[in-house]
């Protein structure tokens, strides 16, 4: 079976360590969030996992056969049009007219609109360019998908109906993902695991399985597990909430 292993991984910016002997696993079909505060080095980790930049102490061996990832900034081509930047990693692998095809259907899904199609990064809202980096996450079907805060411009329907489509990819497709969020609710509804990572240096302090599965989480078990996180003194300490008597 296909994974992604991380072993002892440590990892500085110069002399200052941002991450700390990091292990986990993430098999085939499952989605593991990390969460943790601001500037804890959570995109750090997942460029390091994603071989955008390079592992120095420590180990990451990935076995699937094709990654893909969707950053909270979109990146997109400014040159190119919406359709043209959803249809990039397919370019050289299909014939135009259906590669066209598929990438227009795959942008509709998400929620843009023909006339969106054709024009370019700069004219679009943060919220489409999002959903354009997203569909072109997703065109080339990837076995391990680096998500990196990528519903962050979304309204709240849109983040759901993005938010079913990666869950029934990973039932569907057995793909697999590795998920950075703020958003603890977000990250409740969607993993299996979640990996809660201090910051100075970026530490995993506790790990969550969640067995109830993804299909059953409606809103109600979703809000009473995101209270009975945030009861928990080590999440409150990490995020350094206080409560007040
Ligand atoms: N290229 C770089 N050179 C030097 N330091 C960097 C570089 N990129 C990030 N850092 C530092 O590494 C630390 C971790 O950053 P990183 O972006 O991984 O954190 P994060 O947990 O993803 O933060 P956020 O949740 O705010 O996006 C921060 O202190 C940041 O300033």
């Amino acid at each position: 079976m296909a994974q992604l292993k991380v072993s002892e991984l440590s990892f500085y910016y110069g002399f200052t360590q941002i991450l700390k002997n990091l292990d986990f696993v993430l098999d085939e079909g499952k989605i593991i969030s990390i969460v943790g505060p601001s500037g804890g080095g959570k995109t750090t980790l997942l460029k390091l996992c994603a071989n955008l930049l390079d592992v120095v102490e420590g180990e990451v061996i990935n076995s699937f056969n094709s990654s893909a990832f969707a950053f909270q900034d979109p990146r997109l081509l400014p040159w190119k049009s919406a359709l043209e930047n959803i249809m990039m990693p397919l370019h050289v692998k299909m014939k135009e007219r259906e590669l066209k095809e598929k990438a227009t259907a795959l942008a509709l899904k998400f929620g843009l609109e023909r006339n969106d199609l054709v024009k370019y990064p700069k004219d679009l809202s943060g919220g489409m360019r999002q959903r354009v980096s997203f569909a072109r996450a997703l065109i080339g079907e990837p076995k391990l998908l680096f998500l990196d805060e990528p519903f962050s411009a979304l309204d709240i329907g849109l983040k759901k109906e993005l938010q079913s489509f990666v869950l029934e990819a990973c039932e569907q497709q057995k793909m697999s993902v590795l998920f950075i969020t703020h958003d603890l609710m977000e990250a409740i509804k969607l993993s299996d695991t979640i990996l809660l990572l201090k910051s100075d240096p970026g530490e995993i302090v506790a790990r969550y399985e969640i067995e109830t599965p993804q299909k059953e989480r409606d809103d109600a078990f979703v809000f009473e597990q995101t209270k009975a996180f945030l009861d928990d003194a080590l999440i409150r300490e990490i995020f350094e909430i206080k409560v007040s008597a």
